[in-house]
């Protein structure tokens, strides 16, 4: 078997250069034949929304009429009942006024699809609104429609791996798969974008960003490795950063091999340029994906434009390094770097001793500390909203039983439940101070909004005066404040003293209508919200 099954690198005279970017990233791909994963073995559940059992017709694909319905794609099994099941597809008067209903994939039944964020070999994905919880995800959809069952159960063993590593912090948080008209279609959580976009964007990566970088890529690769599978397409275009702007996620398992079950000598190249030396031999290892990522990270380090081909391809293969380049970093990163692009595998550290580098093992005890400063922060902002909510029990339980005891004592009256009255202004000026009109009004419940001053005209509407057309009834103004911030809403609502406010005019000649221009600045309460 011949195993050289990439083309033979091209003698090209140039040198090593900074990063540009034409637009056309396959141009580095070459695409062997795929090693064949035995489906079988593992066993996968595909299970359609009409309870149709995908397993069944694995004899043929595209010929088959079921393959027109959406089956929901899960390897994970019974104890993940929501894997195996497709939601319903929203209300057809939900999504558009078409007829067409019946012959609109679920894809398009379930998603509104905003806009394209990425292409690879692949797939294309798109970012996407879910239109049944209304959140953005990202959805893969394959490019190619399934040719036959082998080639259909390739491209369902990425399924299996995105799952598998779902709940990795460093490993992209996988929702759903489907197939539908012979395409297999990925939902996932929505990310900010690629490493490989984050660098164009950026050009210039500071140091520390890069540690960091190799810390959460270290750890991604370390989960795959633990388990005896290799990524085999490290790169900063697998990479994503979530949506804090910080972590990044190692993504496309596309080509992910299991060095126990699976025949290496059918596993697939990966992007050439991050090629480790060995592949070219048709050694598959752990050491190969190491390889990459120390070349990815000399890429964002130094900013430098990868040769796909050529004598400086074989050059960084042989653990010769630009001095132009690798010169911009700290020794200690270059150390780092070269360490993990030895070109012997068996020289190239693991992902655990690199995780074991002091500046790495200090990077993470910090991260430890912060989470768990973050979870006390929690707690103790938790327990103070409990502690003062019973202080506040307590207090109003002992005020009660003082006015209790005072009353008791004939010392004390209670006030009879306030009523909003209005005194009809005096006919003459010399009743005029006797007749000063009080207006009661009670604010009932609230609607918390951000830690601010509450002012009577967050809940008053326009400049118009407020009528008082209905003397008997109390006088409600609108308990939840017209305000901005009104989407922030928290469970700690603050019933509102009652607030007896001297109006501004006694001497108004129709006590019906109140001109409300000075009570609106009247500060009523600050709300204080807490973000639990
Ligand atoms: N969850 C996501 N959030 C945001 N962007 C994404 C997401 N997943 C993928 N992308 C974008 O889409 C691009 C292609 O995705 P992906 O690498 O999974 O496709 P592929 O066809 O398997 O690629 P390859 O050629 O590397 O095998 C990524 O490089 C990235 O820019
Ligand atoms: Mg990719």
């Amino acid at each position: 078997m011949d195993l050289h099954r990439l083309p033979l690198p091209e003698l090209r005279d140039d040198k090593h250069r900074h990063k540009q970017f034409n637009g056309n990233e396959n141009s580095n791909r070459f695409r062997p034949p795929k090693y064949k994963p035995r489906v079988s073995q593992g066993g996968y559940v595909a299970v359609d929304n009409n309870n149709l059992n995908r397993s069944q017709s694995l004899g043929s694909c595209s010929a088959n009429n079921s393959s027109n319905i959406a089956h929901a794609i899960s390897f994970r099994g019974v104890e993940f009942p929501d894997a195996n099941t497709l939601p319903a597809s929203p209300n057809v008067h939900d999504v558009s006024s078409s007829t067409d209903f019946d012959d609109r994939s679920h894809f398009e039944l379930c998603f509104e699809r905003l806009a394209k964020l990425g292409e690879g070999s692949f797939g294309e994905v798109f970012q996407v609104r879910d239109r049944s919880d209304g959140r953005l995800y990202a959805v893969k959809i394959s490019k190619q429609m399934f040719r036959g069952e082998q080639y259909r159960a390739e491209r369902l063993e990425e399924v299996r791996r995105y799952e598998e590593f779902s709940d990795h912090e460093n490993c992209i948080r996988f929702i759903r798969a489907w197939e539908q008209y012979d395409r297999l279609y990925m939902q996932m959580e929505l990310c900010r974008e690629s490493l490989d976009q984050y660098l164009q964007r950026c050009h210039q990566i500071p140091e520390e960003r890069i540690w960091h970088i190799l810390l959460d890529l270290l750890r991604a690769l370390k989960s795959l490795h633990d388990r005896n599978l290799i990524h085999l397409d490290i790169k900063p275009d697998n990479v994503l950063i979530g949506e804090d702007d910080e972590t990044c996620k190692l993504a496309d398992f596309g080509l992910v091999i299991d060095v126990d079950r699976a025949n290496t000598q059918h596993a697939t190249e990966g992007d050439s340029r991050y090629m480790a030396p060995e592949i070219l031999q048709g050694q598959f290892s752990k050491a190969a994906d190491v390889f990459s990522l120390g070349i990815a990270m000399l890429e964002l380090a130094c900013y430098m434009d990868l040769p796909s081909n050529g004598p400086l391809w074989h050059e960084l293969r042989r653990g010769i390094l630009p001095e132009d380049f690798i010169d911009k970093i700290s020794k200690e990163l270059q150390l780092v770097i070269k360490s993990m692009m030895m070109p012997d595998p068996a020289d190239r550290l693991t992902t655990d001793q690199l995780l074991s580098h002091p500046k790495l093992q200090k990077m993470q005890k910090n991260r430890k500390s912060l989470i768990t400063v973050d979870k006390l922060s929690r707690s103790f902002r938790k327990s103070r909203r409990v502690v003062y909510g019973k202080v506040c029990n307590w207090k109003s339980f002992a005020y009660r039983c003082l006015f209790y005891l005072l009353e008791l004592l004939h010392l004390y009256k209670p006030i009879a439940p306030a009523q909003p009255t209005i005194t009809p202004a005096p006919s003459s000026p010399s009743t005029c101070l006797a007749a000063v009109p009080r207006l009661e009004y009670q604010l009932i419940g609230s609607t918390p909004i951000a830690n601010r001053d509450c002012y009577a005209s967050d809940f008053l509407t326009g400049d118009d005066p407020l009528e008082l057309s209905h003397h008997g009834t109390p006088h409600v103004i609108n308990s939840t404040p017209l305000n901005h911030n009104q989407s922030r809403r928290s469970s700690l609502g603050k019933t509102i003293p009652t607030l007896e406010l001297d109006s501004p005019y006694a001497n108004v000649s129709s006590p019906k209508v109140f001109d409300t221009s000075s009570f609106r600045r009247k500060k009523l309460f600050v709300l204080d919200y807490d973000d639990e």
